[in-house]
């Protein structure tokens, strides 16, 4: 079944599930609209009884008219209650599934490639339109039985107006441009929506805020900015706009054939061939046939719509099923024997021209604290990120006590390991739940968060704060108290220390925010801390682009542009007398 065919099966279904009575007291609006359908003709039966001089007929006519007008307006009351909570609780449904379905993707390839964004984007900017998708099946629903009953009201009445309907369904088929102009408009507007968000949020961001207003960059921003919103509502604005000429064309043919078709109907009266209620039917029904035709192209572009972004939705359900199916199910063990082994690994990033890693082939001996040194860019994040099953290799494996990584479950191995990024989150709840989700099982026990803070070398911050664990942290949030960018990522690394015992402990630039004074005595706390973790054979990998500080690790492994080139113990590479020594002494040097 086409994607978006089961994407509207499945707003359905979730509607139902949801709540089947209201599901069903929707349908009320559709009964209340073929009740309106019938008015021309109560109206008709009504004026021929008044020329007839028939009472009864009038008084039933008039009856029917009343009791079908009333009995309309409660059915659209309840109706169009009903339709308003099914399409809020489905519209949630859906934008929690995209939220979930997004978060659950286990690998970060998808949100670094442009193709995989713009179709995101597009979800995103049309997230109402999934949440009404309900409600643009009901229209439907509803524009059929009216046009249902309005062709019968006015078959009966003339076959002549039949050929108003052939003119309405004419601009059934010019609704293929309208959805084309709109598809069209969506994806070229994609790109621009998302540079115009990215531009948006380095306005308003704090970072962004103090570089822009440094560098004189607003004025020029805002400039960035008009253009950007110009690029990308452009394109929805033309579709309107051809869509607007389209619609006005086919009205003014419509009314034009309509008033011959009238002066035609009018002849006939005059010469006794029609019945006055026929032309009554077909004044009242003139009006109802031409709303049908634009409700029904305007339902129809709608439901094209809907259907093209529940095909999207489709598309990242089904995305996302993909990549959790990729990752394996083999359990985590509960220790390490041998450790990690990298084999012939290399990357290249998505749409990269060359690899970010080459052919590197490195032990990572089970207990031991490894040091991953190398200058900016030399690959040391995305090796930690391949480490982590956040992406995977191109080529080479990753096996953990021998056995391939990939054929791991994702979550179970992530679950056994911790780490603090360099590109670190910056959690603004209370300190303790900062640092508290490093595991959540043991959020709120304060016991294990002072020992965090401890490993982390960060209790000071802690101590620092007014109320100590229980202080909000971020000034956006009352009484929030803000941290500078060194406590946040030493906040971040206790975070990493929460785990017991994990089998990878990852420190990317622990200390890139710290004073480079400190920074030998941080390293030297940390490994303490890392090796916790031996008595499980877990491995301590702390990641620096200096190289003066990691003499107390195990292992030091130096990468330069995504190729492993020393390996070995501080002293082992001083004595080498390579990069590593002439880095190191350099470094060194500066510091002293
Ligand atoms: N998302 C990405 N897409 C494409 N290329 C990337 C991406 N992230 C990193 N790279 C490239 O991969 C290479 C290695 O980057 P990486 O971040 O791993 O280096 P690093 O050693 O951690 O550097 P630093 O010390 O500056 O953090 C660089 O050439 C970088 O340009």
């Amino acid at each position: 079944m086409k994607p978006a065919l089961r994407g509207m099966g499945l707003v359905l279904v979730t509607a139902v599930r949801m709540s089947p009575w209201q599901s069903l007291l929707c349908l009320f609006e559709t009964l209340g609209k073929v009740l309106a359908a019938l008015a021309p003709l109560f109206i008709g039966i009504f004026a021929t009884g008044a020329l007839e001089r028939d009472l009864d007929r009038m008084v039933v006519a008039a009856v029917a008219l009343v009791g079908s007008t009333a009995a309309n307006a409660a059915l659209q009351a309840v109706g169009v209650n009903a339709r308003v909570r099914q399409m809020e609780l489905v519209g949630h449904t859906f934008d929690a599934r995209i939220a979930e379905l997004t978060a659950r993707i286990p690998t970060l390839d998808h949100v670094e490639t442009a193709r995989y964004l713009d179709k995101l984007q597009i979800l995103r900017d049309n997230e109402n339109v999934l949440g009404g998708a309900l409600n643009t099946l009901i229209n439907l629903a509803n524009t059929l039985a009216y046009a249902i009953s309005v062709l019968l009201v006015a078959g009966a009445a003339d076959r002549r107006l039949l050929i108003l309907i052939a003119l309405g369904s004419a601009r059934l088929l010019t609704t293929r441009w309208s959805t084309r102009w709109e598809k069209d408009a969506e994806e070229a507007g994609a790109a621009p929506g998302r540079l115009t968000r990215h531009l948006i949020d380095l306005s308003l961001s704090p970072a962004g805020a103090a570089e822009t207003r440094v560098f004189g960059h607003q004025r020029e921003l805002r400039r960035q900015i008009g253009v950007a919103v110009g690029n990308w509502r452009r394109p929805s604005v033309r579709s309107t706009d051809r869509k607007a000429v389209l619609a006005g064309g086919h009205s003014a043919v419509f009314f034009a054939t309509a008033t011959a078709l009238l002066v035609w109907m009018t002849q006939d009266v005059i010469a006794g061939t029609v019945s006055l209620q026929s032309l009554v039917v077909a004044v009242g029904v003139l009006q109802s046939l031409q709303t049908v035709s634009s409700s029904f192209a305007g339902a129809v572009v709608s439901v094209t719509k809907v259907g093209r972004n529940c095909a999207r939705f489709i598309w990242l359900r089904d995305y996302a099923d993909a990549a959790a199916a990729h990752t394996g199910r083999r359990q985590a063990p509960d220790r390490l024997y041998d450790g990690i082994r990298i084999d012939g690994l290399s990357f290249r990033y998505s749409g990269a021209r060359r690899d970010s890693l080459t052919d590197i082939t490195l032990d990572l001996p089970a207990g031991a604290v490894v040091a991953l040194v190398g200058e900016n860019g030399a690959g040391k994040s995305t090796l930690v990120k391949l480490l982590a099953g956040l992406y995977r290799p191109t080529r080479g494996r990753v096996l953990v006590d021998g056995r391939d990584l990939a054929e791991f479950d994702l979550t179970a191995w992530r679950s056994r390991m911790s780490a603090a990024f360099q590109d670190h989150t910056r959690f603004e709840f209370t300190a303790q739940r900062s640092v508290g989700v490093g595991d959540l099982a043991v959020l709120d026990d304060s016991e294990r968060v002072h020992r965090a803070l401890e490993d982390g070398a960060a209790a000071d911050v802690v101590t620092a704060l007014p109320t100590g664990l229980s202080t909000q942290l971020g000034t956006t949030w009352p009484g929030g108290v803000e941290l500078s960018g060194g406590q946040w990522q030493r906040i971040a690394i206790a975070r990493g220390m929460m785990r017991q015992s994990p089998l990878l402990l990852v420190l990317d630039e622990p200390t890139a925010a710290i004073d480079a004074a400190t920074e030998h005595s941080l390293f030297e706390r940390y490994s303490a801390a890392g090796r916790h973790a031996r008595r499980h054979g877990g491995v301590t990998l702390l990641v620096t682009h200096r190289f003066s500080t990691v003499a107390t690790a195990d292992l030091v492994v130096v990468l330069d542009q995504g190729r492993v080139v020393e390996v070995g113990s501080h002293s082992e590479l001083v004595s080498h007398r390579g990069k590593y020594a002439e880095l190191h002494e350099l470094q060194a040097r500066g510091y002293r």
